[in-house]
């Protein structure tokens, strides 16, 4: 069993509740008088079917019909546990979940893949592209780190891939490059960072920095490569 007080309206508590297997009784009740009365509101069953395992419920801290439920997936109501949307994630098995009770768009889930920090659940994608026809990215700037010795180099790099590139690859929010011309460098590696890479009829892709001399940084030489191919087009 889980239960939760809506933070809003202290009368409203929800509670998920397993029940025998065979009877198929469990699912979402509803008390509106602080638990005095109950209501079954959703028999779903995606909502108690890793009870054997584990079960949450949260209310929103804005909002008293926005609940969550996590089981395995991880769910969300906007109509008070009647109708249930599944939020997508990095991995499966949805732990926990924490809400920011100042602002209920920006929540930190932890599922087996780790934690996430979702900012707004109201961003379904986001498209990266640039700025006019000429260039999609043209790379880094070689003036800006042409006088860095190897440590300063080294140290560009990590923070680099772990700040932008690392950071695109891992948000729960599909990212789309929308490669309009020149993807060069790490140009390109922000495009292999994306899920998804959409190439207009212009787009040119390169790593002209090992004319340089220079290895790549950012994630083109190593690192699942394979994984990056799904949903070019
Ligand atoms: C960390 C990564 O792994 C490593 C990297 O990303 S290394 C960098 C890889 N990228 C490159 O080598 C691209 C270098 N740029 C080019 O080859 C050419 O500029 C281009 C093919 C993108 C466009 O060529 P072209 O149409 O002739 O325009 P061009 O006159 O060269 O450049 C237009 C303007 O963009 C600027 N620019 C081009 N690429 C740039 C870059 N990578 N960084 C900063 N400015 C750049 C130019 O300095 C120029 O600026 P200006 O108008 O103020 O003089």
């Amino acid at each position: 069993m889980a239960i939760s007080v809506s933070p809003v309206n202290s009368n409203k508590v929800f509670a998920l509740i397993e029940s025998d297997s065979d009877q198929d009784k469990g699912g979402l009740f509803v008390s509106n008088n602080a638990g005095k009365t109950w209501s079954m509101v959703s028999g779903d069953n995606r909502l108690v079917q890793r009870a054997w395992y584990y079960i949450e419920v949260f209310t929103d801290p804005k909002d008293e019909d926005i609940v969550y439920v996590l089981s395995a997936p991880a769910l969300r109501s906007e109509d008070g546990g009647k109708t249930w949307k599944r939020l997508t994630g990095t991995h499966g098995d949805f732990h926990d979940l924490w809400i920011n009770p100042d602002n209920n768009k920006n929540m930190v889930i932890a599922n087996d893949g780790g934690a996430e920090l979702d900012e707004d659940n109201e961003t379904k994608a986001i498209i990266i592209t640039g700025n006019g026809e000429k260039a999609f990215v043209a790379g880094a700037d070689i003036s800006e780190f042409a006088h860095f010795d190897v440590s300063q180099g080294g140290e560009l790099a990590a923070k680099g891939q772990e700040l932008l590139f690392d950071f695109v690859e891992n948000l729960s929010t599909p990212v789309i490059a929308a490669v309009n011309g020149f993807a060069l460098g790490g140009g390109l590696e922000l495009a292999m960072a994306c899920h998804f890479r959409v190439a207009g009829v212009n787009a040119k892709m390169g790593l002209p920095e090992t004319t340089l001399g220079l290895i790549p940084g950012y994630g083109s030489c190593h690192g699942n490569d394979t994984d990056r191919k799904h949903g070019d087009r």
